[in-house]
């Protein structure tokens, strides 16, 4: 189910009543990064005695959650070693750890960074949580030979108090241990180090899986560090977050089974929701088929087609249900297949008495412009849904922004440039691709799971836009209905076009071709109108 993203200093507050209260945040935090290291540890090896487990330790209370943690699995029979890499770190949990059994070495001088040969341990007699410098070996090599020989690593050096950039000892003793690895690396509510950054990438820790505490953090978010957080693993802590205050919010095939909206019992065509198509010239009508026919097999009440009678006659051939006659409309598609300026011109004049949402696609992308210069057109005081793939951004933002953008740029750093688009234009951005992510003005994001790769084939956006349209329609009607003259938060929008894009990865699962993918949404928005009924036998 949709999971929300909050900028770590949200949840950094929220802690902190809870920490003035007494409440023991950490001791939880522990006990879940404890249990997932035992179920890692037995679905590895099939026991928990015996193994190793080595903890990375840094200076604050994010090696506290590590050390706990590994303090349980001590007790549960595991050989411990915690790799003490600062000159101090969380007394408590380093005491809990030495109570458990485990051995520490300290590995926390800057000369190490000069001389990789420099001798220091801490004196294991001690329950002090200075680290004492000894001349008894190499403890950089021991330390690389616990981690290599580790069954399970927890990365507790830096969490959400860390600065980008480990001191050299430890970048380095990291570049030695990649190659040599062989158990799994949990890293501790987030990645140390975590960059987006593909440079530097071989000092950095490459995680298995990511155990992040309270709430998931907005910089797990982003597509770009996957292969830093390995999985995610977000532990409720009872932060009581408020979802207002998120900044990212991922979606999936439950999310989808749970919102799609289904028609009313009381309901009738228009309320249900009726779609403008215009889709499709004489150079491309196949766009025209594919967006229509998305929209009637989406279900929407009622499908009205806009573009020319040339293309009408092939869309009306194979959907006779579809309407060319002009008329009520609660959401217009404009663009899959770059219908002939006449018949844009005549659908925008019709929309300029409206506040209806418009889901622009393809050619219709030339029309949109900054939000400033937007004002008084046709396209202002509406939802507005573009659908760009990142090629299509890129000419869109280099034309709107003076400067020239690649779709190479757009790929670095897909969030972020989707975040500026919609920033600029006022729109919700859908930008397509593996990942596709969804940008709304006020930063909010939506990240629908990705859906296969057989949806990259040509006419596959037709299919999606007449998705969006057919949901935006049924938004629209929905509201309209409901008697609400308010304007639906950007945030519902957004959050509409990533449930489109669930419906569209759906209809990628089973074809695989675009009039393969709109045919198969009969079957995919039928399940999800009908499956629970047709189960529960109810009508
Ligand atoms: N609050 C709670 O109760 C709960 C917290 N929890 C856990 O606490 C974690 C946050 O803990 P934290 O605030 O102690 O920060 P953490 O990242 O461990 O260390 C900060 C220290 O590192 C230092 N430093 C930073 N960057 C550096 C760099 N690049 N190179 C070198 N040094 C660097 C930094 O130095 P300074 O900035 O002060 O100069 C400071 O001394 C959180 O992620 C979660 O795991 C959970 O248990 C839930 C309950
Ligand atoms: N590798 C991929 N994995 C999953 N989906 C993809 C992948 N590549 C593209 N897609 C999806 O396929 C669709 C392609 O749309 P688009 O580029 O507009 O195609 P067209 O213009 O030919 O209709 C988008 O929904 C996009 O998200």
């Amino acid at each position: 189910m949709s999971v929300f993203a909050y900028p770590s200093e949200v949840i950094r507050e929220a802690e902190v009543p809870l920490l003035e209260a007494g409440v023991p945040l950490m001791a939880r935090a522990a006990r879940a990064l404890a249990n997932i290291g035992i179920d890692t540890l037995t679905a590895d090896l099939g026991r928990v005695t015996g193994t190793r487990v080595c903890v990375l330790a840094g200076p604050g209370n994010n090696a506290g959650d590590a050390l706990f943690a590994a303090a349980t699995l001590g007790r549960r029979g595991a050989a411990v070693t915690v790799i003490a890499l600062f000159d101090r770190t969380h007394d408590e949990g380093l005491t809990a750890a030495r109570r458990s059994g485990a051995q520490v070495l300290a590995f926390a001088s800057t000369e190490a960074d000069d001389d990789p040969t420099s001798t220091e341990a801490a004196d294991p007699s001690s329950d002090s949580t200075r680290t004492v410098p000894a001349r008894n070996g190499s403890t950089r090599a021991e330390a690389l030979r616990e981690l290599s020989r580790a069954d399970l690593v927890l990365d507790g050096i830096l969490g959400t108090g860390g600065r980008r950039g480990l001191p050299g000892h430890i970048a380095s003793l990291i570049a030695a241990w990649a190659p040599h690895r062989t158990g799994n690396l949990i890293a501790v509510d987030v990645p140390s180090d975590l960059s987006p950054d593909s440079d530097g990438a071989e000092t950095r820790l490459h995680a298995d899986r990511t155990v992040t505490f309270g709430g998931l953090k907005a910089e797990l978010v982003d597509p770009r560090v996957h292969e830093f957080t390995g999985s995610i693993d977000v532990i409720d802590i009872g932060l009581g977050l408020d979802t207002g205050l998120a900044v990212a919010e991922l979606l999936d095939a439950d999310d989808l089974a749970a919102d799609f909206p289904r028609p009313e019992a009381s309901g009738h065509k228009y309320s249900r929701g009726v779609v403008g198509v215009l889709a499709g010239s004489e150079d491309y009508p196949g766009a025209g088929v594919l967006t229509t026919t998305s929209a009637v097999n989406t279900g929407a009440g009622m499908v009205r087609y806009l573009g020319s009678p040339f293309v009408a006659e092939f869309v009306i051939g194979v959907h006779p249900e579809v309407v060319s006659a002009s008329g009520r409309v609660n959401a217009v598609i404009f663009g899959p297949g770059d219908p002939e300026p006449e018949f844009v011109q005549g659908a925008t004049e019709a929309l300029s008495d409206s506040h209806i949402p418009v889901v622009i696609d393809a050619g219709g992308l030339d029309m949109v412009g900054r939000a400033e210069a937007m004002i008084g057109t046709w396209m202002a005081e509406r939802p507005i849904i573009i659908t760009p793939h990142a090629g299509e951004l890129a000419r869109m933002l280099s034309r709107l922004l003076g400067e020239i953008i690649t779709a190479g740029r757009i790929g670095q750093d897909p969030v972020g440039w989707a975040r500026q688009a919609a920033e600029v234009t006022g729109t919700i951005v859908v930008l397509k691709g593996h990942h596709t992510v969804i940008a709304a003005p006020d930063g909010l994001v939506v990240l629908p799971e990705p859906g296969p790769a057989s949806l990259a084939t040509a006419g596959s956006g037709d299919v999606l836009a007449g998705i969006l349209g057919t949901l935006a329609a049924i938004a629209s009607a929905e509201h309209r209905y409901d008697g609400d003259d308010s304007p639906l938060p950007h945030a519902d929008w957004a959050r509409l076009a990533g449930l489109g894009v669930l419906v569209h990865n759906a209809a990628g699962q089973r074809a695989v071709s675009a009039s393969g993918f709109a045919d198969a949404l009969t079957e995919v928005v039928g399940e999800l109108i009908h499956g629970a009924e047709l189960i529960s036998g109810t009508d």
